[in-house]
């Protein structure tokens, strides 16, 4: 008998999210399963679900929503052994998209039942995991933008950006350690990738691979108005390494200092994160993650 649990985030993507242990039964037979359905009733919720869940023995658990929920789900499973499943129930769903992960419910359902797994990497910022990817500066303020607007669409996504884009104001300036050199930056956006998609099928990394041991990253130095068009261009044909002033690089480590006192906001996985240290170690946990795809 395979212990199999479903975390819930009711509120994720169109919030319409209802997976009853009677409908999942009619898929997961009772000869083979035992199914338990959890729902979150906020956010990091999902968290303290898995560890309930891995100690009631789980053997598989589903994050049912999108990468704010396999955040959280995920991160009670890094290099516990016990794998991940993903029902796309999300509104960007990035991180499905990389595993091939089809969003329609019974297809995902179907790749939990084929029952093959890839191990894949997790990268940690300070004490937190992501599995897609990190940001700072700009990034993390269209994710603040878009939290605030409580729905969650691409027009949303869209909007929170524009709004971004006009209180964009200079940023301190970050010292950044990486492959062996040292900088100070003024970035508009600093971006950590473990993906190829970001969400919405954008990307700013699409040469990614979520099990090679490396992250993508890309810094954007503050540009004038018209070539930051151009970069907005570029990132939807998926080419930002097209302009001159953008970097493209991958690294296994990157930190992060200021030198101001203060904090760092970010962005992670989608959601906000605010960190409350003046530096920040970005590292990559190689093939720490086992997951149903
Ligand atoms: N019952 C709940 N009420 C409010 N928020 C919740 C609840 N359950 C979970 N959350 C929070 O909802 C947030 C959004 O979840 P998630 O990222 O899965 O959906 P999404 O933003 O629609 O998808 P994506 O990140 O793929 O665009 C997460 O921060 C999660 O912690």
């Amino acid at each position: 008998m395979i212990h199999i649990h479903f975390i819930i985030n009711p509120i994720s993507g169109s919030g319409k999210n209802e997976l009853s242990e009677a409908f999942l039964g009619n898929y997961f037979s009772q000869e083979k399963y035992s199914i338990t359905t959890k729902i979150s009733e906020y956010k990091r919720h999902a968290i303290t679900l898995t560890a309930e869940s891995i100690r009631e023995e789980a053997q598989i658990i589903v994050a049912c929503g999108g990468d704010g929920t396999i955040n959280e789900v995920a991160s009670a499973l890094v290099n516990t052994g016990i794998p991940l499943g993903i029902i796309p129930m999300g509104s960007g769903n990035g991180l499905a998209s990389n595993l091939k992960i089809p969003k329609q419910l019974e297809k995902a359902i179907g790749v939990i039942l084929r029952n093959k797994y890839v191990s894949i990497d997790v990268g940690r910022v300070n004490d937190s995991y992501f599995f897609s990817n990190t940001g700072f500066g700009f990034d993390a303020s269209v994710i603040k933008n878009y939290e605030e607007s409580q729905r969650r669409s691409l027009l949303t996504y869209v909007t929170a950006s524009l709004k971004s884009f006009k209180e964009y104001h200079r940023q301190d300036e970050i010292v950044i350690e990486i492959n062996g050199t040292t900088q100070m930056v003024n970035p508009f956006l600093i971006f950590v990738s473990n993906s190829n998609v970001m969400g919405y099928g954008m990307s700013l990394t699409p040469k990614a691979s979520l099990q090679d041991g490396l992250f993508d990253v890309v810094i954007v130095p503050k540009l004038p108005k018209l070539k930051m068009l151009v970069f907005g261009l570029l990132m939807l044909l998926k080419r930002p390494d097209f302009q001159k002033e953008v970097s493209c690089f991958q690294a296994k480590e990157i930190k992060l200092f200021k030198k101001s006192r203060g904090y760092f906001q970010s962005q992670i996985d989608g959601e906000l994160v605010e960190i409350p240290s003046s530096s920040v170690d970005i590292d990559i946990l190689q093939s720490s993650l086992i997951v149903l795809a």
